[in-house]
């Protein structure tokens, strides 16, 4: 699979209200801005439930189908209008019965090329400090994905989906260069795990890690961490935004993934006559 280098930009979207037409012009805009800007991005991600306010009683009022939703149309005419690749962040998805936290990827073309369902349900209780249970409304995605540019293999994830290194080292071991996940870490965990996560999953698997996070807003109902962030091979923290709403550009250089794999060679050196590969079979 061809790795070349190429530029990702984070949208890390501020403004993500009650009001779903709002929050799908401010996310055009924004792709629009980051497409336009003189850093030239090859590849735009949006952040995590990027359409609706994050929550589980807001899943079934902002859940659309795929094949009619309003949120797909406007990421897969952005995408074509910027003939630039598109990572679509999260929106809550509706299946019959099931609703999904559903991430969608666009070609430059416009092409709806791969999804991914939220894996692992964000269920959490720290007592005093938070408690959310996605599992009261949503469904878990039952697949791993990843995608093909003429540039990387990529991987996905969304979120909590990162606490889960299998996920990881499977998309790594099917080719993947980099691992791209919309998330929205809060202010209990971001400060703890958000950035040691990402640099935990590039240096097992070295790989590229990239997350893209809503911007903080203290008047929603879930306070996201922010720090949208690339992480290199060598777990170095290549670019990271703040919390306010910002757009982080990073060059992804192949050659950063080679001399890690060459100059540390686990990628060689596993022992799956001792423990089992877990993309066995994936
Ligand atoms: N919001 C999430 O899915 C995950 C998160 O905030 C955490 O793992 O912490």
């Amino acid at each position: 699979m061809v790795f070349k280098p190429f530029r990702l930009a984070l949208i890390q979207l501020g403004n993500i209200t009650a009001n779903k037409t709002d929050n799908l012009k401010h996310a055009r805009d924004m792709i629009l801005k980051a497409a336009a800007n003189s850093k030239k991005p090859d590849l735009i991600v949006l952040p995590e439930c990027f359409n609706s306010p994050y929550g589980h009683k807001h899943f079934p009022v902002y859940a659309e189908t795929i094949a009619e939703s309003e949120s797909v149309k406007m990421l897969s005419a952005a995408a074509k209008e910027t003939n630039t690749w598109l990572i679509g962040g999260s929106i809550p998805e509706r299946d019959g019965e099931q609703l999904y936290n559903t991430c969608t990827v666009y070609s430059p073309q416009g092409d709806l090329v791969a999804t991914h369902r939220k894996v692992h349900l964000f269920d959490i209780d720290i007592p005093g400090k938070i408690t959310f249970k996605e599992s009261e409304t949503l469904s878990p995605g039952t697949t791993t994905n990843y995608f093909d540019t003429e540039f990387a293999r990529i991987g996905l994830g969304i979120c909590y989906d990162i606490r889960f290194p299998e996920l990881s080292m499977i998309s790594a071991r099917q080719g993947c260069h980099v691992l791209i996940y919309p998330g929205a870490f809060n202010l209990t965990t971001g400060p703890l795990h958000w950035e040691l996560l990402q640099r935990s999953r590039a240096v097992d698997n070295q790989v590229f890690f990239a997350t893209c996070s809503p911007a903080r807003d203290l008047t929603a109902g879930y306070h996201a961490w922010g720090h949208s962030m690339v992480v290199d091979p060598m777990a170095k923290v290549l670019v990271e935004a703040a919390e306010a709403e910002e757009i982080v550009f990073a060059d992804i250089d192949p050659a950063l993934l080679e001399s890690a794999r060459a100059g540390i060679p686990v990628t060689t050196q596993r022992r799956f006559d001792v423990y089992p590969d877990v993309s066995e079979g994936k």
